[in-house]
């Protein structure tokens, strides 16, 4: 019986620093991402999330700090050596390759016999359902399907941990979504950790078990989507997370979820509000509200979300003051 004491391949990141120069794009950011996890690194344009990828996949070398993958240095080892392996976007397969030549591609560089290659490259090509497609070059297939070649090509590397740089950005929206489920699928079918950059909230909510939200090259908040969601710990994540109100109170700034605000009669207590718009959704009413000094182009405030029922028992005109209500449980303090 082997009774050595499974391999733990944890990824941790120690202070990483990535400094261009001209910018700071990563200022010293702490992480540890549990083996066989789904973990999405998530924020706007310019936030770091890039960089922190490739200097995870040995594309970038890090300003200052480390990076330990399953208790071993992997800083400055070379992409090929640390154990990671990065799924490109489905336009970087080798135009004049087969199928089958793309994903042996990096099994022939290190000198491995063509018959073992294709045999390996084989059964990736099974896992990913593309065997039929073995011989066709990557003009001859659809989208999704070069995606997988990308997938299967990857993993060719047999990475401990599979890097994916904004994997579904160059898919149409129904595409998207299906290629969402099934790296899901795959994620639970290899074991093996996933970290997947994104500037999408809705797809690191449905795809990741650990939601790392960046802002200006610092880690704002890392949970799980459900956490992250629910418990925003920054102003900053309550408004890219979206779908919340930061609104200010005697006792400090505090996120409420939309469709935890609700509305009263105006009235002495409570922040008053104006309402500027009524969006009808079907299942829910959007009242779009505006503070009560605002100017009239300023943008709405707050928003609720109510439900229909509530809604058309009760409706609210554009005009009408307001006086904004919540319990106070789904008021989460806001760290300055
Ligand atoms: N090679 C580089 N040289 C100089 N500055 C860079 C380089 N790469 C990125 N930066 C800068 O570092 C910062 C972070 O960039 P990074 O690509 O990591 O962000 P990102 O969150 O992935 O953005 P995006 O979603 O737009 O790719 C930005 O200000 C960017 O301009």
């Amino acid at each position: 019986m082997n009774t050595a004491p499974a391999a733990r391949t944890d990824l941790e990141l120690v202070r990483l620093v990535k400094d261009y120069g001209n910018s700071l794009a990563v200022a010293g950011i702490d992480l540890k991402i549990a083996a066989g996890s789904y973990c999405c690194l998530l924020g706007p344009s310019g936030c770091g999330k890039t960089s922190t990828l490739r200097m995870i996949a040995g594309h970038e070398d890090p300003t200052d700090g480390a990076i330990v993958l399953g208790g071993r240095e992997i800083t400055h080892l070379s992409p090929a050596e640390r154990g990671t392996a990065m799924m490109f976007q489905s336009y970087a397969l080798f135009p004049h390759l087969t199928v089958l030549d793309n994903v042996a591609f990096s099994a022939r560089m290190k000198g491995t016999a063509r018959p073992e290659r294709h045999a390996r490259a084989m059964e990736l090509l099974k896992l990913v359902h593309m065997e039929p497609y073995a011989a066709r070059l990557p003009a001859a297939l659809s989208g999704g399907q070069q995606q997988r070649v990308a997938l299967a090509r990857a993993l060719m590397l047999s990475p401990k941990v599979l890097l994916l740089d904004e994997p579904l950005s160059a898919l149409d929206p129904f595409l998207r979504v299906k290629m969402r489920a099934e790296l899901k699928r795959w994620h639970r079918e290899l074991g093996m950790s996933f970290i997947h950059v994104t500037h999408s909230q809705e797809e690191a909510m449905a795809l990741a078990d650990l939601v790392v939200v960046m802002n200006q090259g610092r880690i704002e908040q890392a949970g799980s989507a459900r956490e992250v969601f629910e418990r925003p710990r920054t102003e900053f994540v309550a408004r890219f997370i979206g779908a919340h109100n930061v609104i200010d109170t005697p006792a400090g700034r505090i996120a409420v979820r939309t469709d935890r605000l609700r509305l009263a009669e105006a009235d002495a207590t409570g922040p008053l509000a104006q309402v500027a718009a009524v969006e009808y959704q079907g299942a829910q009413v959007l009242v779009h509200l505006a503070a009560p000094d605002a100017g009239a182009d300023d943008a709405p405030a707050w928003t609720a979300a109510l439900p229909d029922a509530d809604f058309h028992a009760a409706p609210i005109e554009p005009g009408r003051r307001v006086a904004l209500r919540w319990q106070p449980a789904d008021a989460h303090a806001l760290a300055a």
